[in-house]
């Protein structure tokens, strides 16, 4: 039987929600991912410490007595009342590891988010000072723009700028989409990274769209053609420290996905290293694996990787066809379906 050893992965983009979603979310984010960079989209959003420590009070009441590597790194909402204080009291917490900043409107719970990326200087000032990544959903939110070229511009209108006016300024492009993003990101300096997801390694339009519409593939960014797909494989399996691991695992109940105007997210967090596994032996680039998952990560948030190992084995396994969800249910990416790789 052919198994894999490598070091403990990281998540550096999820969804775990609130409330008595929580002990699902943690349960399946906890099995051997060591560090999680939380995402703040709740609603209300985390806006500030003193609700991120709240939060991470809830969070990690849910985390097993006997479980010693997982650990929920918090991050903060942007808004447009965001001030240079709450990054300075952020940074100095210890606490917090970054700041999400979602465009109004981009994507799910993103109502409270920026609406003029303009006025937002001061405080990409005080993060650069104060040395707190920002982590971006780039996507413009403009009527008119097609949603498949959402992320193109983003990346002109507003990350070029960013980039180029916060010199020193870690960037990292969230779960990105597309060969624009994958070579924006290659070809800027090293404090612009990106996360890649599992799905958007694994899938394109056809798989949502073709011979019948799947709601359980739609996220955001949308997923794009095939080409895209293919560059965002070649990104992840390069060996560039630039790319590396989040899953943006986003749970919605079932009944929130299978109707006439569904949620945008994907649920990996139950299969989240297997799927990449999966995506990583089909390129050929299981020997990229570890590093993409477990190095590259911590590397660029300045944190020390992990030291433990996790063991992966080619043992093919079904997915159930829901999970629970606080007290309702939701249907994980490839229910019902086999997948190839287990953890040990
Ligand atoms: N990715 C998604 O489609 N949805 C995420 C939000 C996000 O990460 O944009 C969610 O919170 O559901
Ligand atoms: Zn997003
Ligand atoms: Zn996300």
């Amino acid at each position: 039987m052919q198994t894999l050893d490598i070091t403990r992965p990281d998540d550096w983009h999820i969804h775990l929600r609130d409330g008595l979603a929580l002990k699902h979310t943690v349960g399946d984010a906890s099995r051997y991912f060591g560090r999680v960079i939380v995402m703040p989209n709740l609603t209300p959003p985390i806006r500030n410490l003193s609700e991120a420590k709240a939060y991470h009070g809830r969070i990690s009441a849910e985390i097993p007595a006997s479980n010693t590597h997982f650990q929920p790194l918090m991050v903060l909402y942007l808004t447009d009342n965001t001030s240079p204080a709450d990054i300075a009291e952020a940074a100095q917490s210890g606490l917090v590891y970054a700041c999400k900043l979602y465009p109004a409107g981009a994507t799910t719970n993103s109502d409270s988010g920026v609406t003029d990326i303009e006025k937002l200087s001061p405080v990409l000032a005080a993060m650069e000072e104060h040395k707190l990544p920002l982590l971006v959903h780039g996507e413009v939110t403009d009527a008119e723009i097609d949603i498949f070229d959402r992320e193109a511009a983003f990346i002109d209108r507003h990350l070029r700028p960013i980039v180029s006016r916060f010199p020193a300024l870690k960037v990292v492009l969230e779960h990105i989409t597309t060969a624009d993003a994958a070579a924006f990101v290659s070809d800027s300096p090293s404090n612009v990274a990106a996360t890649i997801t599992a799905h958007h390694l694994l899938y394109n339009r056809n798989h949502m769209l073709a011979g019948g519409i799947r709601p359980h593939y739609y996220c955001l960014p949308i997923l794009k053609r095939n080409t895209h797909q293919q560059a965002l494989i070649a990104a992840a399996t390069s060996g560039s420290p630039k790319f590396f691991l989040g899953t943006d695992s986003a749970p919605h109940i079932q009944s929130k996905k299978e109707t006439s105007c569904g949620c945008a997210g994907c649920y990996t967090a139950h299969a989240a290293i297997e799927l990449y596994a999966e995506a990583f032996e089909q390129a050929n680039a299981l020997d990229k694996l570890e590093a993409f998952a477990s190095f590259y990560g911590p590397d660029f948030y300045g944190l020390p990787r992990n030291t433990d190992t996790i063991t992966l084995s080619k043992t093919a396994w079904q997915v159930a066809e829901q999970l629970p969800l606080g007290d309702d249910v939701l249907r994980p990416l490839r229910a019902g379906e086999t997948l190839h790789w287990q953890v040990v």
